[in-house]
Parts: structure tokens; C-alpha cells; sequence
């Protein structure tokens, strides 16, 4: 129909208080991720906050990795580990002193090799820059089971999310499992699991049926706006972040998301007020990582890289989570 100004008035406000509502139910879940965070104490040793693994990093992709693992470390973890194949190796120590790198990925004994430190880490993180090599993908499997098996809870990202699609019954169940896919992840992963296209229109009935379809794993869907739900509830994180989209955002925020999945099982669902620990951790790691690309962006408009998000880790989280 026609646009009728004797509405407008009338629209306006039911959008300001839908806008109102929601900044609310931010503010809200923003203070449950604020319960989570262990405090700094001089009493602790190194380890206490944080051990996390990132599995990925191959021929091709050596930032991806990368990004994912000291992205954990500036967020708070003590120690980050990558486990990449043999040609990543080197790179990716040589880009930073401070990441424990182990290349045996495309090793025969990749799963003994990696389930050897499993007892020491606290999250993994499987997929950035992990490629889609099929012997390398078997490894990830066997990985992913032994995690599984320990307990351990596991954020799938990206080529993670790949071999995901190809094997739902992989994740099936693993209720310390989350999901972080991008547009093109989330429909590989709806077409594989519903068997059918998604609805593009109901973004938040999407996310909800896939979570329940995969056994209630937690699914984050990035985008504009990021749409998080573990089967029951639904939660929207449209914390500010700009219009710059480098690559390796993503990354960012799966490897901010291992170390606090980690603090929120911890913590556990007390703190959390009864909401899921794992969807606190999601949303705290989506509000960060777009409050860097904000920050970052502010200083460098349309250069704007996700090395210049990292340097923003620190002042993003104290400005969300330390107020
Ligand atoms: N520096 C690096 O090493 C980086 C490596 N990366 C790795 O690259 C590999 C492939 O990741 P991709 O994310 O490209 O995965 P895909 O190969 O599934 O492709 C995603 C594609 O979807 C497109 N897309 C994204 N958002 C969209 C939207 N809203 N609507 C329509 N199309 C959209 C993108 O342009 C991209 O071509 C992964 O291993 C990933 O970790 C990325 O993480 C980026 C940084
Ligand atoms: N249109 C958008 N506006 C604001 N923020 C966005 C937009 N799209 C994505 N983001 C944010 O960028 C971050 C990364 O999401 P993105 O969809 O770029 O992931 P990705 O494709 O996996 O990135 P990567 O290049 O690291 O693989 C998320 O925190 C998400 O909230
Ligand atoms: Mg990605």
C-alpha cells in the first residue's frame, strides 16, 4: 500500500521501543558475560585461566590460525596452542613468540599426538584455516571424537563447520559443542542437517530449528546482526561493529569464544542467572569482536585489518565487561 504519514508517528515508536527493548535485553546478557569472567588474582598460576588449542592452519592458510589462537590469549587465556600441518608450522611461529605450535596435522599419528595434550587444555577450537584436505579432515575427526570423549568443550568454525556438514552425527548431541558460521556456512549446514533451504525471512526460526536438529549445540549465526540460540532460547547481539569486513573477523571471535566457553563452564549456570553457560559465551564473544572492528575502524577507517581489531582487544573488554 500507499505510505500513509498519519502512521509514520505511530511506527516510529513502536520501533524506538523495540530498539529500547532489545538495547535492554543487551545490557542484560552483557552482565552475565561481566559474572563470568574469573578475576585477576595474584594467587593464580599460569594455566589457571586458560589453556585453549586451535586445530587448523595448513598450506594455504596461516592466518586464520593464527588470529584464532593469540585472539584467546589477549582475551585473557593463559597459554594457546595451534596444531597445524607441517607447512604452517614455521609461519606461524615466526608471526609471534607467544603461540605453542605443533605441526601434526598431517601426521599418520595427527589424533595421538594431539589427544597427548588434550588433559592439558581447557577448549579447542577446530577449523580456522584448516583447508578441506581429506586426509587432514579425517585427522579433525578423530580429534574431534577423542575431545568428545574428555569432555572437552569444542567451538567448530569454519572448515570445521565443513566437515560438520559432511558428518552432522560428529557434533549430534555434544552439548559443549558451539557452532560460529558465517552466511555461507549457515546454509551448507541447514541444507545438510534440514534437508531442505532455509527460510531467509525468519533468520531466528532458522538458527532454533538447526540447534535442535543437531541435538541442541549451541549455533552462532554471524552476521548484520548475530543470532545465537541453543535450541530453547534465542538470543540477537547487535553490538555496534562497522561497515569494514576484512577477513579474519571470524577468527577473532572463534578463538575469543574458546577461552570464554572455557570461564562459563566454570563459572556454570548460577552465574548465568539460568541462562545456558555456552550462550553467555557467544554472545560475550560476538559484543567483543564487533566492538573491536568499531574501535578499530574509528582509527582506521577502510584499512581497517583484523590485526588492527587485535590491538583492540584489550581496551573492547574493558569497555563491555570491566565497567
Ligand atoms: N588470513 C587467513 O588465513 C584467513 C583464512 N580464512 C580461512 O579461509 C577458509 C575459507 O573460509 P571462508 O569464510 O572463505 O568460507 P567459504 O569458502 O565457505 O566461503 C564463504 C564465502 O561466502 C561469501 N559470503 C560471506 N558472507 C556472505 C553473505 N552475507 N552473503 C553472501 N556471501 C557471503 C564470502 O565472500 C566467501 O566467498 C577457512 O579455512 C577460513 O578459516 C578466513 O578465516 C579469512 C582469513
Ligand atoms: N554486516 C555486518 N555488520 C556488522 N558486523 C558484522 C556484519 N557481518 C559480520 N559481522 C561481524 O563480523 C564478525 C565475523 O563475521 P563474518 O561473517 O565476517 O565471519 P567469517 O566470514 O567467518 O570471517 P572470516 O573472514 O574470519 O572467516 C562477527 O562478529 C559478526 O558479528
Ligand atoms: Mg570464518
Amino acid at each position: 500500500g500507499a505510505y500513509n504519514p498519519r502512521y509514520s508517528g505511530v511506527l516510529e515508536r513502536a520501533f524506538s521501543l523495540r530498539k529500547a527493548h532489545s538495547i535492554k535485553d543487551m545490557e542484560n546478557t552483557l552482565q552475565l558475560v561481566r559474572n563470568i569472567i574469573p578475576p585477576l588474582s595474584s594467587t593464580k598460576h599460569k594455566g589457571q585461566d586458560g589453556r585453549i588449542g586451535v586445530v587448523g592452519g595448513c598450506q594455504e592458510y596461516t592466518g586464520a590460525p593464527y588470529f584464532a589462537a593469540i585472539s584467546a590469549l589477549k582475551v585473557g587465556a593463559d597459554l594457546s596452542h595451534v596444531f597445524c600441518a607441517s607447512a604452517a608450522a614455521p609461519v606461524i611461529k615466526a608471526y609471534s613468540p607467544e603461540l605453542i605450535v605443533h605441526p601434526v596435522l598431517d601426521s599418520p599419528n595427527a589424533v595421538r599426538e594431539v589427544e597427548k595434550w588434550l588433559p592439558r587444555l581447557h577448549a579447542l577450537v577446530v577449523g580456522p584455516g584448516l583447508g578441506r584436505d581429506d586426509a587432514l579432515l579425517r585427522n579433525v575427526q578423530g580429534i574431534l571424537e577423542a575431545s568428545k570423549a574428555r569432555d572437552i568443550p569444542v567451538v567448530i568454525d569454519a572448515d570445521g563447520l565443513w566437515l560438520v556438514a559432511q558428518q552432522p552425527a560428529l557434533i549430534h548431541g555434544y552439548r559443549k559443542a558451539v557452532l560460529t558460521p558465517n552466511h555461507m556456512e549457515f546454509s551448507r549446514l541447514y541444507d545438510a542437517v534440514l534437508r531442505g533451504p532455509m527460510d531467509s525471512d525468519d533468520s531466528h526460526g532458522s538458527v532454533l530449528r538447526l540447534s535442535q536438529a543437531l541435538g541442541n549445540v549451541t549455533v552462532v549465526q554471524k552476521g548484520e546482526r548475530d543470532i545465537l540460540s541453543n535450541g530453547q532460547q534465542v538470543l540477537v547481539c547487535s553490538q555496534e561493529g562497522s561497515s569494514r569486513r576484512c577477513g579474519g573477523q571470524g577468527d577473532l571471535l572463534s578463538g575469543s569464544l574458546g577461552v570464554l566457553v572455557h570461564w562459563a563452564l566454570l563459572a556454570g549456570p548460577e552465574k548465568t542467572n539460568g541462562s545456558s553457560p555456552l550462550l553467555v559465551a557467544a554472545f560475550g564473544a560476538c559484543s567483543l569482536t564487533r566492538q573491536c572492528n568499531h574501535q578499530a575502524f574509528q582509527k582506521h577507517g577502510r584499512s581497517t585489518t583484523t590485526s588492527d581489531m587485535i590491538a583492540e582487544v584489550g581496551a573492547a573488554f574493558s569497555k563491555l565487561f570491566e565497567t
